[in-house]
């Protein structure tokens, strides 16, 4: 049976796409009644019944989903932040690392609007963008306006699916736009040739940059840890699992523990003294979640 990944999912199709194909295919009832929704980023197989119409007969074990934008099998989230405008904040930064790494999506860190920056605002988000790459994320500094701004960018989203992430008016749009200038002019086509005045459906599509696929919606506007179980949080914090491993206490939770690698880690400010008390206010936000039934 061919094969191929599902691009865009509108009005009960789901768009194909095999090579240099596409094709739109029904679900017909067997994912309905098996409860599973095929979703954008799904690896498929289907049956074509001419040159463009098909149907979808399986699909292949996802390595992750994520509800809001639906789409499956990410591989990377690329955290847009503002240096300024809304300013740079680490405590939302680390919350949404936590979030991209719990759902085993690599996560990469674009700090935008870096050409409104003052030399001394530039080297407060240097030092802060240095503690990151020590960590071992990787920190790109971006800007709408700079001619090269997103040539750093585009290196990074080859071969992968990627879903960009960020707190409203950090230029997300900007980037998106400037990554594919038609993707305005697309976006309005689709809606006015549906027709369907203020009944808009939204959609999701994956859109292809070099031989990157983007989802065109922003991801994980929510931002609570309701997924995430207290001793998995550790393991989010890369430079946790790095000291922790002088810790005396195998599963040692870095709280009240005595003898913790990462609490000396962070008394020899090696670990950067925010870093653990956003590690303590997740810690305190997952433990008092009401459980769910
Ligand atoms: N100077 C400067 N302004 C920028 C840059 N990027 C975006 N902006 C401006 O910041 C504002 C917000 O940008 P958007 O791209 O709409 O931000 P967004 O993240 O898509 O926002 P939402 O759609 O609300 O999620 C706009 O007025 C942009 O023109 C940049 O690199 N430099
Ligand atoms: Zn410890």
């Amino acid at each position: 049976m061919p094969e191929g990944k599902i691009m865009k999912a509108l009005s009960g199709f789901y768009y194909v796409k095999d090579k240099d194909r596409v094709i739109r295919c029904r679900g017909r009832g067997l994912f309905r009644k098996k409860k599973i929704t095929p979703l954008v980023g799904d690896y498929v197989e289907y049956q074509a019944e001419n040159d463009g119409e098909g149907y979808l007969l399986d699909i292949d074990e996802r390595k992750n989903e994520l509800t809001r934008p639906p789409i499956a099998n990410v591989d990377q989230a690329v955290l847009v932040f503002s240096a300024i405008e809304p300013d740079f904040s680490t405590s939302l930064l680390d919350r949404f690392l936590i979030l991209v790494e719990s759902h085993h999506i690599d996560p990469l860190i674009c700090i935008s609007k870096m050409d409104l920056l003052t030399d001394e605002q530039t080297k407060k988000i240097e030092q802060l963008a240095k503690q990151y790459e020590k960590i071992g994320y990787t920190v790109l500094r971006s800007s709408a306006i700079w001619d090269d701004g997103m040539a750093t960018l585009t290196p990074h989203l080859e071969e992968k699916i990627t879903v960009f992430a960020g707190q409203s008016g950090v230029g997300k749009s900007s980037i998106l736009n400037a990554l594919r200038p038609d993707l305005e002019l697309r976006t309005d086509q689709i809606s006015s040739s549906l027709g369907r005045g203020k009944h808009t459906t939204r959609h999701v599509e994956l859109l292809s940059i070099g031989s990157g696929l983007v989802a065109d919606t922003p991801g994980f506007s929510a931002l609570e840890f309701s997924e995430l179980e207290l001793d998995e949080l550790p393991s989010c914090f890369p430079e946790m699992v790095h000291y922790g491993e002088n810790c005396k206490f195998r599963g040692c939770l870095h709280m009240n523990e005595p003898k913790c690698g990462v609490k000396l880690a962070v008394e020899s400010e090696d670990i950067p003294a925010y870093r653990y008390k956003h590690y303590q206010q997740f810690y305190d936000e997952i433990k008092s979640r009401k459980p769910r039934y």
